[in-house]
């Protein structure tokens, strides 16, 4: 069985109308493609959930401030493809970039507040970019869910956000990071890291679970992270941008971890950009 594969706007209509015809409920798992466990977690738990899912296939120019990131971002449709068809997934939908963003095209959804800090600060225009291709997305697909991964944990926010300020009817559920077994988060960049740098990649999600665990036995956060930050350079990182507690709810600073917080972080491992992020759950 492989995946039926549509990349036009049309052709997506057309099916997506037969399925609503049907009284189908749909998903939609928003991806940039070279798909791991990460992507196939959500994947099946859309599949829990909906009568049809719909992956989506796009690298977003939009959302790169850096041309080299772009040009090095892995695309890799078959492998992809043939990913999702043991799964069950209904249809992947590989736009290319004409059909997203046709001759003319002018609009740009931007989210203030949750957009800003973080990536964001870091990462100039990226969440613009990620908003206008997700509003395009769930309108496009007219799904009723849709599935993005606690990895990115500032883009469930400003995801989540955008929805509800727009009046998208469509229910955003975050799901957790999947890990490898030595607790590197999964991205799509990990190809980059060379045998070097992988064997030192889990010195961030080890530091941050550590610090966690610190913050949540009432650790005030500017001495936690002052010396956590030491940790990740001590692991051969060779710069953080930002490590930060903030409130899991709304995303805003916390000084302490007297809330359900996030610890999140992103650190520079040689040329590779690594993000990450866990609970804090105060005891
Ligand atoms: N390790 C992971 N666990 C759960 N979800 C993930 C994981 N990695 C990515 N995702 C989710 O998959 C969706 C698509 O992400 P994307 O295609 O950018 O993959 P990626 O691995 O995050 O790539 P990159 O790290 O290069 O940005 C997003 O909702 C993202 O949060
Ligand atoms: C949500 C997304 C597919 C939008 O391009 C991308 O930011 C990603 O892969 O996380
Ligand atoms: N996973 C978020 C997409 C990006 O890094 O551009």
């Amino acid at each position: 069985m492989s995946v039926p594969i549509v990349r036009t706007v049309a052709a997506l209509h057309e099916t997506v109308k037969e399925w609503r015809r049907a009284g189908a409920r749909l998903a939609v798992v928003p991806t940039m493609g070279a798909l791991h466990e990460g992507h196939l977690s959500l994947v099946r738990a859309a599949l829990d959930q909906a009568d049809r899912v719909i992956v989506t296939l796009f690298v977003n120019p939009k959302q790169f401030n850096s041309p080299a990131d772009l040009a090095a971002y892995p695309r890799t449709e078959d492998a992809d493809a043939e990913k999702l068809a043991p799964l069950g997934a209904h249809l992947l939908y590989v736009p290319d970039g004409a059909e997203m963003y046709p001759d003319g095209f002018s609009t740009t959804v931007s989210v203030a507040g949750v957009s800003e800090g973080l990536c964001g600060a870091f990462r100039p225009g990226h969440f613009d970019g990620v908003a206008t291709v997700v509003a395009k997305l769930f309108l496009q697909t007219g799904a009723d869910l849709a599935f993005f991964g606690e990895k990115d944990f500032q883009q469930l926010h400003v995801v989540r956000r955008m929805a509800r300020d727009l009046d998208i009817p469509i229910a955003v559920v975050g799901r957790p990071t999947v890990r490898e077994t030595d607790g590197l988060a999964l991205s799509s960049r990990n190809v980059r890291l060379s045998p070097a740098e992988r064997q030192a990649a889990p010195g961030l999600a080890a530091a941050l679970f550590g610090a966690a665990g610190r913050l949540a036995a009432g650790e005030p956060a500017e001495p936690t992270l002052a010396g956590t930050r030491e940790t990740i350079l001590g692991a051969g990182f060779r710069e953080v941008e930002y490590l930060e507690l903030r409130s899991a709810e709304d995303l805003k600073p916390l000084q302490a971890a007297d809330r359900p917080a996030r610890l999140l972080v992103a650190a520079w491992l040689g040329q590779t950009r690594l993000i990450d992020n866990v609970e804090v759950l105060p005891k």
